[in-house]
């Protein structure tokens, strides 16, 4: 799990899958710089926002977001609130909670060249 941006999504409809477990999760959060952990009615989830220069830059954060998930083939949810925060959710929805994937996909994520879309305040903590 060391190089997690270096690795491959593996398919998430793998027989033997399973959700990782809480501690398990908490130990690797630490690998993902600005994401954080949630549990959603027992279904955990990374979960990390931005605030966007526009509307429009959201939707090119959008994209290429979109561009590293199908390379993946594991999917995030996308959210675009109030014109320009902008809210990423990763968990295996195929098995209810996270699986190394996630990590996978954040990990890739945080290394994509969004600075030029971010607001000057929210440049400073990315
Ligand atoms: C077969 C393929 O791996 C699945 O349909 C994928 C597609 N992308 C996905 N993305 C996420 N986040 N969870 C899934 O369970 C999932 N399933």
């Amino acid at each position: 799990m060391d190089d997690l941006a270096a690795k491959k999504c593996i398919p998430c409809n793998a027989k033997d899958l399973q959700p990782m477990t809480e501690e398990t999760a908490h130990s690797l959060i630490s690998k993902v710089e600005g994401w954080k952990l949630l549990n959603e009615g027992a279904v955990l989830k990374l979960n990390q926002s931005w605030k966007v220069k526009s509307f429009t830059k959201g939707l090119e954060l959008f994209q290429l977001v979109a561009e590293v998930a199908e390379a993946e083939g594991h999917h995030p949810d996308l959210h675009l609130v109030g014109w320009n925060n902008v809210t990423i959710e990763i968990w295996t929805h195929a098995v209810g909670g996270l699986t190394e994937n996630d990590f996978i996909l954040a990990a890739k994520i945080n290394g994509l060249p969004l600075h030029g879309l971010l607001r000057r305040k929210d440049i400073l903590r990315h």
